[in-house]
Parts: C-alpha cells; structure tokens; sequence
C-alpha cells in the first residue's frame, strides 16, 4: 500500500536520503530504527510530503502522493502523522482536536465527528478528558490524544515519528501500550523509534538505516539475534547495552 522507490533527499550540501526503497503492506507494522541523523525522519516525513523528495517516487495504494491543496489534505488524512511534540492545537479543547479536521477535510456533521472522537478517547484510554486544553493533560495523555485525532480520519496508515521520545519514562508505556493495540487491530503503521522493545515485539519487519539509506531489513527476531552488516550490529551493541 505504500510503496517508495530511490528516494533522493538533501539539506544544502547534506544527503539525508539516498535511494531509499521500501514497501509496505497493508496491515504490517514496519519499524524504522537507526542512528541520529540517518534519515529516518526525513523518509517518514516524505510518505506523507511534510517532505519533497528530490527524487523518486512514493505512492500510496499505486498513486502518486498530490502536491498540493484538497488532495494533499487528503492524503495526510489517509496517512496520518504522530509526532515526538503532539502538535496538538494548544487552544483547542482535546475535543476540538479530534472534530475539526473530520468535519472540514472529510465532511462529517458536528455530531458524527463529537460520537467518533469520543469512542476514540475512551479508546486510548482518556475518555474524561475531552473538555480540557491539551496543557492540562500530561505528556502521555497529549499524545495519546494525538493518535486519537489521527485515528478520527478513519486513516490507511499511520506514520509515527519518535512517538514518546518526548515524553517522561513513565509514560512511554502508555502510548507503547495504544500503538501496540492498533497494531493488533491490523493497522497499517510506519513507526521510527529508538523503543528497541517495541521494535522487537510489534514489528513485522525492521528497516535499519544509516547514512541516509536502508542497511538492511528483515524480520526482528532474526535482526536483532543476528544482524547482517556490521553498521547494525554496531548500532545495536551501542543502544542495547544501554
Ligand atoms: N529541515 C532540515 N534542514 C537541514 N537539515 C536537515 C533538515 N531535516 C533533517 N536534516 C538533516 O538530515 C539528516 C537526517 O535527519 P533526520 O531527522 O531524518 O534523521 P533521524 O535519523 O530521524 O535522526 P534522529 O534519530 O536524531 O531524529 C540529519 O543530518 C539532519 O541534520
């Protein structure tokens, strides 16, 4: 359903992409992992052109991605983005989160759009927290309350761009806990993390980058038991010896 083929993207003098190919099937858990600065951002941040690549092509169930206006608001609706800073809108109710977009991108009523936020609250497990500013949640609530206002667009898949990263260790659980729930529900998910547990639980496939390309990829168990390129193995002596 999404499919990426030579994948060129640059900062300035900085290749942060090179030539990056990748497949995802509907219903897989693909989990990008890394080091800092290898590109995993920026290529999650191109399926859904937050990005422009300079090259090659990304297409979402055999489309190519729209450059721009209705369209592109489409797209981040099918394929929506969770963020390591929530992006919650800070002087909307955690309601309002969840009902703007599916009344003005997907024309659902008031009504439809208040039902479903709500189902989609008690969901993530904040049903009682729907009448209050997203600075009156903490940190695992917010984003909790992102995947559900991502989740209010029915999306094809899910990007997730260093989900808890911000977040205090206590809370990392939760939002692990939710994702891990959808992925049981079959949902389509592209997640970059430095969550090596979620990576070996969840994922169906692991996609190792370093330097701006795709390493390797495989199952987890066989990547983390037994990686095949010294940059992996490196890479994991480093983060699991932590
Ligand atoms: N908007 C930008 N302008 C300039 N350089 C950028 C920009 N975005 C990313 N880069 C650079 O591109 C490279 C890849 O960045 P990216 O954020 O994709 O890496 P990453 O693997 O996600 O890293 P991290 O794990 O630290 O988040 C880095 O060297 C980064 O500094």
């Amino acid at each position: 359903m999404i499919e990426v083929r030579g994948l060129h993207k640059r900062f300035g003098d900085h290749v942060a992409l090179r030539d990056v190919d990748l497949e995802v099937s509907r219903g897989e858990v693909v989990v990008v992992i890394g080091p800092s600065g290898s590109g995993k951002s920026t290529l999650c941040r191109c399926l859904n052109r937050l990005e422009t690549p300079d090259a090659g092509e990304v297409r979402i169930d055999g489309a190519p991605l729209p450059a721009e206006g209705r369209a592109l608001a489409r797209l981040r609706a099918d394929v929506g983005m969770v963020f390591q800073s929530f992006n919650l809108f800070q002087h909307r109710t955690v309601l309002d989160n969840l009902t703007l977009a599916p009344v003005r991108v997907r024309g659902l009523s008031r009504a439809e759009a208040e039902e479903r936020a709500r189902e989609l609250l008690d969901r993530v497990g904040i049903g009682g927290q729907a009448g209050k500013l997203p600075a009156q949640l903490s940190g695992g609530q917010q984003q909790r309350a992102a995947i559900a206002r991502a989740l209010a667009m029915r999306p094809k898949a899910l990007l997730f761009d260093e989900p808890t990263s911000a977040l205090d260790p206590e809370m990392v659980g939760e939002v692990l806990d939710v994702m891990t729930g959808l992925a049981r529900d079959g949902m389509t998910m592209v997640v970059v993390t430095h969550e090596m547990g979620f990576a070996r639980q969840v994922a169906d496939r692991v996609v190792f980058m370093a330097d701006g390309e795709v390493v390797e990829t495989g199952a987890p168990a066989a990547f983390f038991d037994s990686p095949a390129s010294d940059r992996a193995r490196d890479f994991l002596a480093k983060v699991l010896s932590h």
